[in-house]
């Protein structure tokens, strides 16, 4: 892997540990990122920094206050002159309350800062996710987005709502308080600002022990959201093949390094949080030592102490909260730069610079491809051409991972041919536009996909701005309309919600409709393998026969009753095409692999 491949979009995820120059780099991705997402609230977030400033101003007012009212306020007060005291109450009376009032508008102006920056960075990742290309899904796996989408967002909310909150007020408060004491009282001032060495030690310690400790928790945690999410999706195979046990084994081990990874980062923020408060608590001994013996050879006033002792614990407290801080920023950080790989990685079918329209027609030639999955995958179409003139209906056939899916893919653009081209009606479909490209060719899978929703809707997936009598006349020309009326609403009816779920032929048969409504020119059909029963299979046949009409069509067909509708059949063998012809020609020939796989299919029948 080269140095760029080994940093580049998701490449790093799964890293516990990074070099430092690929820990540089991501951090500086997560800042941009984290910068895009700031940038268009900036003048709120100015707004709000204001805010937090006043706020800290009127809290570091009340012990100046109090120092005044015991230094000077209350001696007067004892010889009748009540005024200073007076101001010195009231004054306080007024901090207190601009303090709350400033307090409360800066935490819901930040709320809403916090939140419009996660529903635009949820929308990215929706947005991009969905961009992207198979290649990459079917590597990254959906548990792993929703990790990101869920378990990433909810820790980058908690260091925006509570999180950059406090770390202002601790910044204010520390830089105000410590300005204060150091104007009250140079000599105390200095003492409580030589405590600041051994707090960078540990903080800096903290700052890269977290670091490291929750990029080990968040890939954990996306490890059990991947598990639970590819354990519910496959529940029928495993309940089918008892796989609870092993499951929960899985999950088990899996929960066990979370709370490991966890329990890490906790124990560092109980040191951390444990030597601030010693460093804090000793700096209150020796500033009450040294005041108080200064007190007793009168170079200090005891309202220039009693202000110090009140400084003092809200120079510390805010540094407690610092340690939050710093762990709420690890984690997000470490999340920050997991979405930023996730934003990063680019459509490996990206769509033309100068796109070509596709003429009518809708012939389909491959030329001279060879393809291969991945860099380190074995070629899997060593060196593939075909030519399917416009109309014509071609059936693949082949044993198991020959390379007919791959074949089938190839036309619908979920990958490129790694050397080659593959074009339609002539232009090369790295030239075409995905929106066209995805009205011009349809592809129909095993999955037969349902949407939560209606049926109706489920049809107009085809062409979404369809009328309701286009969906139905759709559905009436592959025999789907009498079924869908006879379902509890109709149309209407919720194909997710009890009463609406369909068979297997069914589902078929939506998917028919849908094609058939997105009339496409070229149709790609896995076909399914699960087989149906007579009357199922009867009316799928027919609805099959009719979606083919008039389009080009390549079918990884598993049933004899459509390869022999077929006009022409490939036998696809190790990524080549080792037979060519219409059915009854290969047939004919009697030593082919096709004319001893229909032998096999005509025996099964008997
Ligand atoms: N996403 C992928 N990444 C890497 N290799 C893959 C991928 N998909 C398929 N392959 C490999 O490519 C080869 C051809 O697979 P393909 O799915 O095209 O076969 P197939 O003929 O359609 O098989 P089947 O009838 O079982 O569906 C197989 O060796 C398979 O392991």
């Amino acid at each position: 892997m080269s140095d760029e491949e080994s940093w580049r979009g998701v490449a790093a995820e799964d890293t516990d540990e990074l070099d430092s120059q690929v820990r540089v780099r991501l951090q500086a991705r997560s800042r941009r990122l984290l910068g895009s997402l700031l940038r268009p609230h900036l003048w709120r977030c100015l707004f709000a920094v204001a805010i937090v400033v006043a706020q800290n101003a009127a809290a570091l007012v009340g012990p100046l206050l109090i120092a005044i009212a015991i230094d000077d306020g209350i001696p007067s007060a004892v010889d009748g002159h009540t005024a200073t005291l007076a101001w010195c109450v009231g004054g306080y009376v007024v901090s207190a309350f601009a303090n709350s009032g400033l307090l409360l508008t800066f935490q819901r102006l930040s709320t809403r800062i916090g939140q419009d920056v996660l529903l635009d960075l949820r929308e990215r990742i929706f947005r991009h996710a969905q961009r992207l290309s198979l290649s990459f899904h079917e590597s990254y796996t959906s548990g792993k987005i929703i990790s990101r989408l869920t378990a990433d967002v909810d820790t980058i909310n908690d260091l925006l709502d509570d999180g950059l909150n406090k770390l202002f007020n601790a910044v204010l408060t520390v830089g105000g308080v410590g300005t204060m004491m150091l104007i009250l009282d140079v000599p105390l001032g200095l003492l409580v600002m030589a405590g600041f060495v051994p707090l960078f030690l540990v903080t800096r310690w903290f700052q890269r022990s977290s670091r490291r400790t929750y990029r080990v928790t968040r890939a954990a945690i996306a490890r059990i959201i991947v598990q639970f999410v590819e354990t519910m999706n496959g529940m029928r195979a495993v309940q089918a093949f008892r796989r609870e046990s092993r499951n929960e084994s899985i999950m088990d081990s899996l929960n066990g390094r979370y709370r490991d990874a966890d329990a890490k980062a906790y124990v560092a923020i109980a040191t951390y949080t444990a030597s601030v408060r010693a460093i804090g608590n000793l700096s209150l001994a020796l500033v009450l030592g040294i005041g108080a013996w200064r007190v007793t050879g009168g170079t200090l006033e005891i309202g220039v102490l009693t202000a110090f002792t009140l400084y003092l614990r809200r120079f510390y407290d805010p540094l407690d909260d610092l340690a939050m801080v710093t762990n709420s920023y690890a984690s997000a950080s470490a999340a920050l730069e997991k979405i930023s790989g996730v934003l990063e990685e680019a459509p490996s079918v990206p769509d033309p610079t100068t796109p070509k329209k596709l003429p009518k027609g809708g012939g389909i030639v491959f030329d001279n491809v060879e393809f291969h999955y991945g860099p380190d995958t074995p070629v899997v179409l060593p060196a593939f051409d075909l030519t399917i003139p416009p109309g014509q209906t071609v059936a693949l056939v082949g044993a198991t991972g020959a390379g007919k899916s791959t074949v089938a893919k190839l036309v619908a653009r979920f990958y490129d041919p790694s050397t080659g081209a593959v074009r339609l009606s002539g232009v090369d479909l790295r030239d075409v536009t995905d929106n066209e490209l995805r009205q011009r060719v349809v592809m129909v899978t095993q999955e037969n996909f349902l949407f939560a929703g209606s049926v109706a809707d489920n049809i107009a997936l085809g062409r979404p701005d369809a009328t309701r009598a286009e969906i139905e006349s759709a559905a009436a020309a592959v025999g789907a309309h009498e079924f869908i009326v006879a379902l509890p609403e109709g149309y209407d009816t919720d194909v997710r919600k009890r009463g609406g779920r369909l068979s297997a032929g069914q589902r078929q048969l939506v998917a028919f409709s849908r094609a058939f409504l997105a009339d496409p020119t070229v149709l790609v059909l896995d076909e399914a393998t699960s087989s149906l029963d007579v009357p199922g299979e009867r009316a799928v046949q027919a609805a099959l026969e009719t979606v083919l009409a008039d389009r080009t069509a390549l079918i990884i067909a598993h049933r004899l009753s459509t390869v022999l509708i077929a006009d022409r059949v490939l036998v696809i063998d190790n990524g080549r095409i080792a037979e060519d012809g219409t059915p009854d020609e290969l047939i004919a020939a009697g030593n082919g692999e096709f004319a001893t796989l229909h032998q096999a299919w005509v025996d099964s029948l008997v």
